[in-house]
């Protein structure tokens, strides 16, 4: 440890000799840096030592002015001039370089109103006190003299330990620091010497350790329950090159009458503020919303005081933003293209929502979410202190700016690969893991947090199958990963939580379900293995086409008969006509428990297509396998602009009748579904379609042969197509390809009418809006059909 941090220091002095600074003017600055940047040597050491290097200027500059200052014999309490290289002169770097914590950067300086317009107003108006003066700031106050001074002519090397535990002179103190928020405030006519680095503007507080209200004109300690009007000062950057030059600050300040303390004092209502400042609402202004969950259940917020800074008004949103994506992802080595803040902040309040819904619905411990810790989170950026607070507890617990900032880019993968845990860490962080013994402990949070994220499959966005557009949209090249003829793409246009789920081109059965691809079960009537070539091209319809009534269902061009689709069209948007098969012992009700089963609810008439398969004699594109030869337009899924979530459109107009694909997932039995359902009660999206076709003729279906395909965990690009009442533009065909009876087939979808490029593609799932007991759940449709059937919309 003390070798590596020896080199370090030796390295950073090198580096400096470069710009013909020697050790002995290094190192004090070293000390400092190292001593606020926590040990952190990356801070340093980034950008070729530019911050040490930048403090080192500084610090020469300021021993120059102290000098001149000396020179022309200074009255001593003649405030020495402004740091004007920050503020007028033309500096390639920002003051904020030197600021105090990694979290005080650029953009907490850059984001003052004015910038250096308001330091130029700042730099004039700054002694215009009206009948206050303060006194001078003791800078000594934060650094501990303890031990030997450290003395500059030392020999090298310095260790880090040595650097950092010195004890600082009142001539080392250089470069940035730590300041208290609050100063005190004297009479007029105190003859101390006084820094008034801050414009004082009248405000009123409501000091609480007083009983009678009373209007005090001074720090009279008799005053209880007093209005006392203070002095809110200037937000300035946070960094004191000299005990002599006049302290700034990015923290805001309150200048507190003398007499008052600080804790004394409580924020007041914007009736007691009136609607001074931004013209706005006092407390209207204090807080700033910034993102929420889509309906607004949960948001995040910032919370500020008003009366901290005279001049503080609320940033815009969008810049502040932009600038910690822009700084801080990229720090922390978190490059992903097209990442939002402000969207992974609504992902947080969605995840949020949704995590907490299940913990208290379902009530289940193994989900590892235990719901007395969950608070809101709900942020409270403290300025004065560089700390966020969850709003919800502030009093348990905080934790630092730069701790969260560490471990923003991590959660989206977290939120990413489906894992509520990140809902746990994010509470520990205030309840137990910042606090105490591990606050600060941000290594440890993150491998906890990715010690959990390791057996998750997500869909992996690599360097060859992704790609930034120029709007900064992201895209996934194909999210099939070439398991499909064609590639799907997923594009993500605002840095949208990513579907979790494998991706499989097949069914799979998950367990029980009885599947049984045999040869031997394929009767002769099943087949037609005396035929060669294109079964469609024969004068006489071989045997395929018998589940269709002796005619083929495809055309020539691999399109739907007219007829044909008429007729399923029909079945489905006008049940009545055709009537409904009811089971006798319907296996959706007896998955149900005893008391809540009832008598089959009826399944809609299906017409079946009949494909060849490898017991027919024809050729592999015979006209009549269209389904399972797969995907044949290319498809891409997107994120839908009215709640549904991600949905599925074709780049390319289909005609009607195509195919477009196939529903492909687990195929599970209906008591698995079941099972599933209610492990996930209140998952926002499912997937579960029920292989029902066919149910009703048979008197009693066993379990391992009443069916569903489950497309939650494993499933294909079908997972991704909506609902529409009615409207749908693709139908959903059952197609027997493998087996002769129809307890297990193949879910198709076709369109219904012409569908234009990047048009949604959508089907009804044929779902009962009141039937809360259906194993396909219900949702809050906002398919935005005219026949919308979910009558609670
Ligand atoms: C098979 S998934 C479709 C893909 C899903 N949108 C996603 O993001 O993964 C079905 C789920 O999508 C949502 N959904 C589908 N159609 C919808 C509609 N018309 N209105 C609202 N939500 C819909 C529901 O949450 C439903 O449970």
């Amino acid at each position: 440890m003390a070798s590596n941090s020896n080199e370090k220091v030796i390295k950073a002095f090198e580096a400096m000799k470069v710009f013909g600074y020697s050790e002995k003017v290094v190192k004090p600055v070293l000390r400092n840096l190292l001593k606020v940047y926590n040990k952190n040597w990356e801070l340093i050491e980034d950008e070729s030592y530019s911050v040490l290097l930048e403090s080192i200027i500084d610090s020469e500059e300021s021993k120059e002015r102290k000098k001149s200052l000396s020179e022309d014999e200074a009255e001593e309490n003649e405030p020495p001039p402004k740091r004007s290289r920050f503020y007028s002169e033309g500096n390639h770097l920002s003051p904020a370089k030197h600021v105090a914590s990694p979290s005080a950067d650029t953009h907490t300086s850059e984001l003052q109103p004015s910038g250096k317009q308001k330091m130029a107003e700042f730099t004039t108006k700054s002694y215009e006190t009206e009948d206050v003066e303060m006194k001078p700031f003791s800078l000594l106050n934060h650094y501990q003299r303890k031990g030997k001074k450290w003395s500059s002519s030392e020999a090298s090397p310095v260790s880090e330990e040595d650097i950092d535990t010195e004890v600082l002179s009142d001539d080392d103190m250089q470069g940035p620091c730590t300041l208290s928020p609050y100063l005190n405030l004297t009479k007029k006519g105190d003859t101390s010497r006084s820094y008034p680095a801050v414009i004082p503007k009248r405000r009123l507080a409501y000091n609480s350790s007083l009983e009678e209200p009373n209007i005090m004109d001074s720090a009279d300690a008799s005053n209880k329950g007093a209005l006392v009007e203070y002095d809110v000062c200037e937000t300035v950057p946070l960094n004191v090159s000299s005990s002599d030059n006049p302290p700034v600050f990015d923290v805001p300040l309150v200048v507190v009458p003398s007499g008052i303390e600080t804790k004394d004092l409580v924020c007041l209502n914007s009736e007691h503020l009136g609607t001074e400042g931004n013209g706005e609402n006092a407390a209207d202004s204090s807080q700033l919303d910034i993102a929420s969950s889509p309906k607004g259940e949960v948001k995040i917020s910032f919370v500020y005081k008003p009366y901290l800074s005279s001049r503080f008004c609320p940033p815009s949103l969008d810049a502040v933003l932009k600038r910690i994506e822009e700084k801080y992802m990229k720090s922390y080595g978190f490059a992903q293209p097209g990442f939002s803040l402000l969207r992974l902040m609504e992902n947080l309040c969605e995840c949020y929502l949704t995590a907490g819904t299940k913990a208290r619905t379902a009530n289940e411990p193994s989900a590892g979410i235990e719901p007395q810790k969950l608070h809101p989170v709900c942020v409270r950026y403290d300025a004065a202190n560089h700390e966020l607070h969850l709003a919800s507890d502030i009093t348990s617990g905080s934790f630092k700016l730069s701790n969260f900032i560490k471990v923003l880019p991590h959660i989206p993968k977290f939120l990413a690969s489906g894992n509520r845990d990140i809902m746990c860490y994010l509470v520990d962080f205030n309840d137990t893991r910042i606090n105490g013994s591990e606050k600060g402990n941000t290594n440890k949070v993150l491998k906890l947090l990715a010690s959990s994220t390791m057996n998750n499959s997500l869909v992996v966005q690599n360097e060859h199958s992704s790609r930034r557009l120029p709007n900064s949209a992201f895209l996934i090249e194909d999210i099939s990963n070439g398991q499909e003829e064609l590639q799907i793409s997923l594009i993500n246009e605002f840095s949208h939580v990513l579907p979790v789920f494998t991706y499989i081109p097949k069914n799979v059965i998950f367990q029980n379900a009885y599947v049984k691809f045999l040869l031997a079960r394929i009767s002769d009537d099943n087949c037609c293995s005396n035929c060669t070539g294109n079964c469609l091209s024969q004068d006489i319809p071989c045997a395929c086409a018998g589940e269709t009534g002796g005619e083929f269902a495809y055309t020539a061009g691999g399109l739907l008969k007219e007829k044909f689709l008429e007729s399923c069209i029909s079945m489905i948007r006008e049940p009545q006509k055709h009537g409904l098969v009811y089971c006798q012992d319907c296996p959706l009700e007896r998955s149900k428990n005893n008391s809540m089963s009832g008598p089959c609810k009826g399944h809609l008439v299906r017409k079946f297509i009949k494909e060849c398969w490898h017991k027919c004699g024809c050729s592999r594109g015979c006209g009549n396998r269209v389904v399972q030869r797969g995907i044949a337009a290319p498809l891409q899924i997107f994120m839908t602009a009215d709640g549904k979530g991600w949905g599925l459109r074709a780049l390319e107009d289909l005609p009607r009748g195509a195919f477009v694909c196939e529903y492909v997932g687990e195929i599970v039995t209906n008591t698995e579904l079941y099972e599933r359902n209610t492990q996930t009660a209140d998952e926002r999206h499912t997937y579960p379609v029920l292989l029902d076709a066919d149910w009703g003729s048979e008197v009693v279906l066993k379990d391992e042969e009443a069916l569903c395909l489950d497309a939650t965990y494993y499933g294909n690009v079908a997972r991704f197509i909506n609902h529409r009442c009615y409207e749908g533009n693709l139908i959903e065909i059952p197609v027997e390809v493998e087996t002769p009876d129809h307890h297990y087939y193949h879910v198709a979808f076709f369109t219904v009418r012409k569908v234009n490029a990047l048009e949604e593609l959508t089907w009804d799932y044929g779902i009962d809006f009141n039937d809360h007991s259906h194993p396909v759940k219900a949702f809050k449709c906002c398919c935005g059909s005219k026949f919308c059937r979910d009558i609670r919309r």
